[in-house]
């Protein structure tokens, strides 16, 4: 590929998406000295926040830059890997997972956690945060929030809520952390699989750029990730389920932890295990058969059982 044709990265318009796309970008053009420019798309998912409930949130700021690919309008395209199906898309390829920012969740407000009052509010739209913090504090109220980062900290500004739970990744990107309280820890709450890395996809026949991509590839980050992503997928929960997942290397080996919480917090199975970093889908099948093993289809499952 010519050098002075830029590359065109299709990214979704958000403050963060537009960040995380410059920072890939810039990391490309260092190593391979090629120019890149960004390709704004608008995704279903940004247009009708209506839309997005209704078809339920899994893929859809991912399919709109997936089509771009297919058709060849974009070169390449780069998603916040935990918005990424498990599924693999036919004709394209995870060609990229960039170093991974920090995983952890963090709780943006006046207050740590433990110094919320009693029935405090606190917003997260994310079922598996939202199972975690009922486990934390059963006293919150948690209140169900949607949007960006901005529209979310707002709430807190304006009264409407005590406090909110974000990806630490995402305000970092976007030059937030001053409002952070508090960062929780692994241990209090799991993140999402994939959670602060990012995924570059390009289609599956373009050899010469995917060579290209694999320069901003960490190979540290896409075990981590697939250990992660393997445990979701076996336990065909989307981006919408209450699991968390998180691999990181640990003396030379993978060393994973995965979790299921009940939607009241009432019930949490979680698990860890090691294995070899050349083999993360074999970690991730070996423990998500250990959750099954100890009830996880019943711990997730059990907001679904209807009283009778
Ligand atoms: N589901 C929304 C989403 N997808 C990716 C991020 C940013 C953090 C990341 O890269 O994991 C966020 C916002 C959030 O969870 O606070």
């Amino acid at each position: 590929m010519n050098e002075r044709t830029p590359l065109r990265l299709g990214t979704r318009r958000s403050l963060l998406a537009m960040s995380q796309s410059r920072l890939v970008a810039d990391a490309l053009s260092q190593r391979t000295g090629h120019a890149v420019e960004l390709v704004g798309v608008t995704t279903e998912g940004d247009v009708s926040r209506a839309l997005l409930a209704q078809i339920g949130g899994t893929g859809v700021f991912v399919s709109a830059l997936r089509d771009r690919l297919l058709s060849g309008e974009v070169d390449f395209a780069v998603h916040s890997l935990k918005d990424l199906p498990t599924a693999p898309a036919e004709g394209i390829v995870l060609a990229a997972t960039p170093p991974r920012e920090d995983p952890r969740d963090v709780l943006c407000g006046p207050a740590k956690l433990a110094d919320l009052p009693r029935g405090a509010r606190v917003g997260t739209g994310s079922p598996r945060r939202v199972a975690q913090l009922r486990a934390l504090r059963p006293d919150l109220e948690v209140v169900p929030i949607r949007g960006n980062a901005d529209t979310r900290l707002r709430k807190v500004t304006s009264g409407e809520l005590d406090a909110v739970v974000l990806a630490y990744a995402g305000l970092r990107r976007i030059g937030r952390e001053d409002e952070i309280a508090e960062v929780f820890e692994p241990d209090q709450m799991l993140p999402a699989p994939g959670q602060g890395a990012l995924a570059v996809e390009c289609r599956a026949d373009r050899e010469d750029l995917r060579e290209l991509l694999a320069s901003v590839d960490d190979p540290a980050t896409r075990a981590a990730v697939t250990a992660e992503r393997t445990v979701l997928a076996v336990l065909e929960a989307g981006c919408s389920a209450p699991v968390g997942a998180y691999a990181a290397e640990v003396d030379h080996k993978l060393h994973l932890t995965a979790s299921v919480v009940a939607h009241d917090g009432s019930r949490q199975i979680r698990l860890s295990a090691s294995g070899s970093l050349e083999r993360p889908e074999e970690l991730g099948r070996e423990l998500a058969a250990r959750l099954l093993d100890q009830g996880a289809d019943q711990v997730m499952g059990e907001r679904d059982i209807e009283p009778r």
